[in-house]
C-alpha cells in the first residue's frame, strides 16, 4: 500500500512535523502560505492536511480533495474549516482543545490590563519621544472592584476568570452549558442571557466560538447596556463584534476603548476605523496562541492525532463524530466488526429502499457508549448504494438522511439467551429483516438471522442459502459445492418448523462465481441464494 500524504498547510511546531515524518507509512509535506488556487491544485494528492487559522478549508477545497480523509487543526477554532462539507465528503475534522488554553487566557488578560493602562499608546509616546506628553495624556481604568462579564465559559473564560478574581474583580458569565453548581464552584455569578452578565458590567471579555448563533454576539444594544467607561476584550474571534457598533458607542464616549487579538477581516486593513483611537486600545495580530508552549502543545497533539488515524482508526477529539480512543477502540473493536457484519448481512438480505435502520443493545452492551457501533452497521449498509467509497463513518448519517433513511437506537437491559446481544432491523413500511451477533471469547458471531438462530464467526465468505424444510434440499447445495470445488469452513443450520423454511448459512474458502450462485438457485426447493464477503 503507497504511504499516506500529509500536506501541513500553515505553520506548527517542528516537533510536530518531526513526530508526522517519524511515523512509519508516512509522509509529510509542509507548504505553508499556499494561495487558495495553488491549495485546490495539490490537495487531490493528500490523505490528511493539517491547518492553523490561516488555510480555508472551503466547500471547494473539500470537493477537490478526493483522497482527503483527515483535516488536524492545531489550535481550537475551527470556523476557517467548512464542517458541513467536509462532513458530506466524509472528511474527519480534529481540533486541539486544550493545548492552548492557558497562553490564550494570559493573553487576554494581558490585552485587557494594556486597555486599562494605556500601555500600547504610551509605549508608542515614550519611544516617539513625547514622555511628558505621554504622562499626561494616559491615565489609566483601576480594575479592582470592577465587574466583568465572561461571555462564554469553556476553557480559556474559565482561566480568564480565575486571573480576574485574583484581581479582586467581580466576575459574572453568560454560558448556556454553565450550570449552577459548576458557577458556584469558580465563585461567578451565573446570568441568565448575555443581556444580563452585560448589564452593569466595566469589562467584557468574550470566550465563545464563532458560529451563526455567536456572530455580531456584542452588537449596539449590548453595548449600551455596559457602564459607561467600560472596555472590550475579544481574544476569541472577531465577528462576535460589530465593529462599526464599537467604534460608535467609542466614539460617543460610552465606551471607553477596547483590546481586540482578532478582526472580523484579518487581516484588517491598515485604516480600519478603530486604528483612529487614541487612548484605551490595544491590538495584537491574532498572537493569542503564538507561544512557544501553546504551539509545541498544539503542534505535537494534532500530528500524533492525525498519525493514529491514519495508522489505527483511532478518533480524538473529532468534531464531525464521536471520538474513539485507544481504550474504547480495545473495548468496542470486536464491536465495531460485529456491527460492520451485520449491516452488511442487511444490505444483502434486508428490504431495497428502507425507511429506518434500528441497532438495539441488549445485555451489558446497554450500558456502553455505543454511537460508534451503530455508524458501523449503517455505513456498511449504506455501501449497497455507494459501492464507490463515498460512504464512510463520517459522512454515514448525512447520506442516510439524504435518502430518506432514519437510524433508530435503543438500549435493552433485559437479560438475553447471550451476555451481550446486538441487533440490527432493517424495515420498509411493514416489511423487516433482522439480524443478531454476539461475541464469544473473542469472536464476533451472528447468532440470529429473522428468527432463525445460527452461529456464524463473521470471516470469509458467506453463503446464505433459503429453501423449503424438507430432505435432500442441503445435500444438494453441499453435492453442488464439491462439484464447484468450494472448500466449506463451517455450516450453520436453523429451521422454523411451523413456517417450513430453513436457512443455511455456509463459510466458504472462496466467493461463488455468479453462474454457482445460479446453479444453487436452480435447486428445487431453494428459495433464494446470496453470497456475503465479510
Ligand atoms: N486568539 C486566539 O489565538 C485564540 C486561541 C484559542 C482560542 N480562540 C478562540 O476562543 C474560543 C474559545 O476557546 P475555548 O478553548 O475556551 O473553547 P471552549 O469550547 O472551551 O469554550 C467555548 C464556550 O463557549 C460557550 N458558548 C457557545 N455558544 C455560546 C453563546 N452563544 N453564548 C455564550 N457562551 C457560548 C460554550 O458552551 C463553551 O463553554 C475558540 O472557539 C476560538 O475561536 C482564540
Ligand atoms: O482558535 C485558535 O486556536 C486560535 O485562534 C489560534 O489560531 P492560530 O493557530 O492561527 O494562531
Amino acid at each position: 500500500m503507497d504511504n499516506f500524504r500529509v500536506l501541513v498547510s500553515d505553520p506548527i511546531s517542528e516537533k510536530g512535523v518531526e513526530a508526522l515524518a517519524a511515523a512509519p507509512g508516512i509522509d509529510v509535506d509542509v507548504n505553508t502560505g499556499l494561495p487558495p488556487e495553488e491549495l485546490l491544485k495539490i490537495i487531490g494528492d493528500y490523505d490528511a492536511l493539517v491547518v492553523r487559522s490561516q488555510t480555508k478549508v472551503t466547500a471547494e477545497v473539500l470537493a477537490a480533495a478526493k483522497k482527503l480523509k483527515a483535516v488536524g487543526r492545531a489550535g481550537v477554532g475551527v470556523d476557517n474549516i467548512d464542517r458541513q462539507a467536509a462532513t458530506d465528503h466524509g472528511v474527519i475534522v480534529m481540533n486541539t482543545p486544550t493545548g492552548n488554553t492557558i497562553s490564550t487566557a494570559e493573553h487576554a488578560f494581558t490585552l485587557m490590563l494594556s486597555c486599562a493602562r494605556n500601555i500600547a499608546p504610551a509605549h508608542a509616546g515614550v519611544l516617539a519621544g513625547d514622555f511628558k506628553a505621554a504622562r499626561k495624556a494616559f491615565q489609566g481604568i483601576e480594575l479592582n472592584g470592577k465587574r466583568l462579564a465572561v461571555i462564554g465559559m469553556g476553557r480559556i473564560g474559565t482561566e480568564f476568570a480565575k486571573r480576574a478574581q485574583a484581581f479582586n474583580m467581580e466576575v459574572v458569565a453568560f454560558d448556556p452549558f454553565l450550570t449552577e453548581s459548576r458557577a458556584r464552584e469558580l465563585k461567578v455569578t451565573l446570568a441568565e442571557s448575555p443581556d444580563a452578565a452585560l448589564k452593569g458590567a466595566d469589562v467584557v471579555t468574550l470566550h465563545v466560538p464563532l458560529t451563526d448563533d455567536t456572530k455580531h454576539i456584542m452588537n449596539a444594544d449590548r453595548l449600551a447596556l455596559m457602564n459607561p467607561g467600560a472596555i472590550v476584550v475579544n481574544c476569541a474571534r472577531g465577528g462576535l463584534i460589530d465593529e462599526a457598533a464599537l467604534k460608535a458607542a467609542i466614539d460617543s464616549g460610552h465606551i471607553a476603548g477596547c483590546a481586540l487579538d482578532v478582526f472580523e477581516n484579518e487581516p484588517p486593513a491598515a485604516d480600519h476605523p478603530l486604528f483612529s483611537l487614541g487612548k484605551h486600545v490595544a491590538f495584537t495580530p491574532h498572537l493569542g496562541a503564538s507561544t512557544n508552549e501553546a504551539q509545541e502543545n498544539v503542534g505535537i497533539e494534532v500530528a500524533i492525532q492525525i498519525r493514529d488515524f491514519l495508522s489505527t482508526g483511532e478518533i480524538r477529539n473529532a468534531i464531525n463524530m464521536p471520538s474513539l480512543d485507544a481504550a474504547a477502540l480495545k473495548a468496542l473493536g470486536s464491536y465495531l466488526d460485529l456491527a460492520g457484519a451485520l449491516g452488511k448481512v442487511l444490505a444483502k438480505l434486508g428490504p431495497e429502499n428502507p425507511d429506518s435502520l434500528r441497532v438495539s443493545y441488549h445485555g451489558d452492551l446497554a450500558s456502553k457508549d455505543t454511537g460508534l457501533v451503530s455508524r458501523t452497521a449503517l455505513y456498511r449498509l449504506l455501501e449497497r448504494s455507494r459501492p464507490d467509497g463515498q460512504v464512510n463513518l463520517v459522512n454515514a448519517p448525512a447520506v442516510a438522511k439524504s435518502m430518506g433513511l432514519d437510524l433508530v437506537e435503543s438500549t435493552i437491559n433485559a437479560q438475553t439467551e447471550f451476555s451481550d446481544l446486538l441487533v440490527a432491523e432493517l424495515r420498509k413500511g411493514d416489511e423487516k429483516f433482522r439480524v443478531a451477533g454476539t461475541i464469544i471469547g473473542r469472536s464476533p458471531r451472528i447468532v440470529e438471522i429473522n428468527r432463525l438462530f445460527v452461529d456464524v464467526p463473521i470471516e470469509g465468505h458467506l453463503l446464505i442459502v433459503r429453501n423449503d424444510d424438507r430432505p435432500g434440499i442441503v445435500g444438494a447445495v453441499g453435492t453442488l459445492l464439491g462439484e464447484f470445488g468450494q472448500n466449506i469452513a463451517n455450516f450453520s443450520l436453523a429451521r422454523d418448523k411451523a413456517a417450513k423454511n430453513a436457512i443455511s448459512v455456509i463459510e466458504l474458502d472462496a466467493p461463488c462465481e455468479a453462474d454457482q450462485m445460479e446453479k444453487i438457485r436452480q435447486i428445487p426447493g431453494v428459495t433464494s441464494a446470496s453470497g456475503i464477503s465479510l
